[in-house]
């Protein structure tokens, strides 16, 4: 304890040089000691709380941690050396030296020699313990049609059981926590693992030959879907993997010749769940389209083209006899009159002929038309149920890809399109169409339509340079890949709209389409956001949105993504159309700037050239 002794001796001149013995360039034993001098200049005159200080900082422990300090500092200064010149290398031998003492130790329990006397049917036995959480244990069993053992059928990827690496497809199972699954059906087993808690302890027999999977990762689009509670032949329905069209899997595991293991890359943490191989979904497809009742063409094509423009000619009728005095003040739109909606803009724009699309719909189906559409509207029905996908990035160097806008008649396409254009006429263009009806006074070839006769167009269209055609008033007309190609060359975005059977035919590597699906929102938002809004038919113009107009477009909008959903590559509802313009460029700008899912052959084509 320090403690303050009045009758203490006055400091004496010894005790100082004890300080000032340490190092002089020591700031700390310095300062102590001119405090101490200071200090004892007051000590005899008794000043208040002087004695006590002083006693404090003249006591031996604080000079002995000076001292301490002091060697510590002299220390630091000295530059240690090792002791001997090769002490590094010394000391790097000696590490390694231990280290190949303790790697040649064999920590292997030692176990007696084998008995002479084992019968050579006797199997080698692993004992696997799993601990079961949450998840499922990701594999499944079944039961060998000859010797009726239970077997591991397959380890799902991702799941409990394969992250464990010790139970492989084709083990064959003896023991489920002590129960001897001999002579039980693969139900049975399954119902002992539903009933165990925590720790599952396994007794089997190794495969000889566990199966390596080298199989390189495959991504592909799924162009139907697949639902496993409805369908009966999947192996193990709680592993099954649902998707819907358009979905992007990662195929891990085509092992198996029916059933492959696949993930959604929307979804990459969980395990790998069960889909039908390529070849056994074809097989479904097929069976299913058999089974439906005969229907001529039950492609999109045929019920918009053929009926649906025959209905289309009696609603128009019909609203004819409904419109209202307003509607009946609109003028019927001759042929002569502003039949682009080009020349109301500020500059004119190509591709935007009054009721183009609706001329398409209501154009009657010629034979050459009916026989080239039908592959693609068709296609859906037994096409390839999964096409092979890559990611593609296009390069600065590289055309910019084809913006294709689709969507039922009246949703706001040719809107969305012209807005985009107006936004910037430099940077996005419509293809100039082709025409086989005569050039107009006013017109100009090239700016309007490209002018060609009939078989120069049918010849576009045998060569499949025709990207999309109809026929109005005896005229064909349509959007050639060269009219295209010249908007992509100039390095801009051609933007074109398309009905949904024709999709097949821009879908190639060399316009690498990008296809945006424009969709109407719900009654209630479109009743309000078209309160103003017309549609402009090639009967009349200004006439007002019905609800059945609004209901048709709705309906219209459901069929087109059941039936062609595959193909979208983004969806964008029109309900407000400044939120839709916005929508529309930043996924175009996505789709030209960020990396994307392609079909694969886009890509392999490209280094073929
Ligand atoms: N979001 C919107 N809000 C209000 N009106 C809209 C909206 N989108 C489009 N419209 C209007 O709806 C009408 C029909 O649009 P548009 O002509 O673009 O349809 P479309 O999809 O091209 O169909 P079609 O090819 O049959 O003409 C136009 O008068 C357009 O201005």
């Amino acid at each position: 304890m320090i403690q303050s002794d009045k009758g203490a001796d006055p400091p004496d001149k010894k005790d100082m040089k004890l300080s000032t013995a340490t190092n002089p360039q020591n700031g700390l034993s310095q300062i102590l000691r001119l405090v101490l001098q200071e200090l004892s200049l007051f000590y005899s005159r008794d000043v208040n709380g002087v004695c006590l200080l002083y006693d404090l900082l003249h006591s031996p422990w604080l000079r002995a941690l000076l001292k301490i300090y002091d060697c510590l500092q002299e220390f630091k200064e000295k530059k240690l050396v090792p002791a001997t010149p090769h002490a590094q290398v010394l000391s790097c031998e000696a590490l390694l030296s231990a280290h190949d003492t303790i790697a040649q130790k064999d920590f292997e329990p030692l176990l007696p020699p084998l008995p002479d006397n084992i019968p050579e049917s006797e199997e080698a036995m692993r004992i696997v313990c799993l601990v079961k959480n949450q998840q499922p244990l990701g594999a499944t069993i079944k039961r060998h049609e000859m010797t009726g053992d239970i077997l591991v059928a397959r380890v799902i990827h991702g799941g409990l059981a394969e992250r464990s690496g010790l139970l492989y497809a084709g083990d064959k199972l003896v023991e489920v926590n002590g129960v001897s699954v001999e002579g039980l059906d693969p139900e049975q087993v399954i119902h002992i693992l539903g009933m165990s808690r925590g720790t599952i302890m396994f007794k089997v027999v190794p495969v000889s030959d566990p199966p390596v999977n080298s199989q390189k990762m495959v991504y592909v689009r799924a162009m139907t879907e697949y639902w496993p509670q409805e369908d009966p032949d999947i192996p193990c329905m709680d592993a099954g993997l649902p998707f819907q069209k358009g979905d992007i899997l990662q195929i891990v595991d085509q092992n198996d010749a029916l059933w492959w293991q696949a993930r959604k890359i929307s979804d990459p943490a969980t395990c790998a769940g069960l889909v039908p191989s390529n070849h056994l979904l074809k097989r479904k497809q097929r069976e299913f389209w058999w089974s439906q009742p005969y229907q001529p063409h039950t492609c999109l094509k045929s019920t918009l083209s053929i009926s649906m423009e025959e209905e289309d000619d009696m609603k128009i009728d019909e609203k004819c006899v409904e419109a209202d005095e307003e509607t009946f003040e609109s003028e019927e739109l001759s042929e002569d009159k502003e039949e682009f909606v080009g020349y109301g803009q500020k500059f004119f724009i190509a591709g935007f002929r009054r009721s183009m699309r609706l001329c398409r719909r209501k154009s009657h189906l010629s034979p050459l038309h009916a026989s080239v559409c039908c592959t693609g509207g068709c296609y859906s029905a037994v096409g390839a149920p999964y096409e092979e996908v890559v990611r593609y990035q296009r390069r600065p160097s590289d055309k910019y890809r084809l913006i294709v806008l689709m969507g039922p008649s009246g949703v706001g396409v040719n809107e969305l399109r012209r807005q985009l254009i107006e936004f910037n006429p430099s940077h996005f263009q419509s293809a100039v169409p082709h025409t086989t009806r005569t050039k107009k006074s006013y017109e100009m070839n090239g700016r309007e339509y490209h002018y060609v006769s009939k078989e120069t167009f049918e010849s576009l269209i045998y060569s499949h340079r025709m990207l999309e055609y109809g026929e109005y008033k005896g005229h064909l007309y349509g959007t050639s890949v060269d009219a295209v190609q010249t908007v992509l060359v100039e390095g801009k975005i051609c933007v074109m709209d398309l009905e949904p059977q024709d999709i097949q035919v821009v879908r190639t590597h060399e316009l690498k389409p990008y296809v945006i699906f424009i969709k109407p929102s719900n009654m209630r938002c479109m009743k309000q956001s078209r309160k103003n809004a017309k549609i402009i038919t090639d009967y009349y113009v200004d006439m007002k949105f019905k609800d059945e107009d609004l209901q048709e477009m709705e309906n219209l909008a459901q069929r087109m993504e059941t039936q062609f959903g595959q193909f979208f590559d983004h969806v964008i509802v029109n309900d407000s159309l400044h939120d839709a313009c916005a929508q529309l460029l930043s996924a175009i700008q996505k789709a030209q700037e960020e990396p994307q899912w392609v079909p694969a052959t886009w890509i392999s084509s490209d280094t073929e050239t």
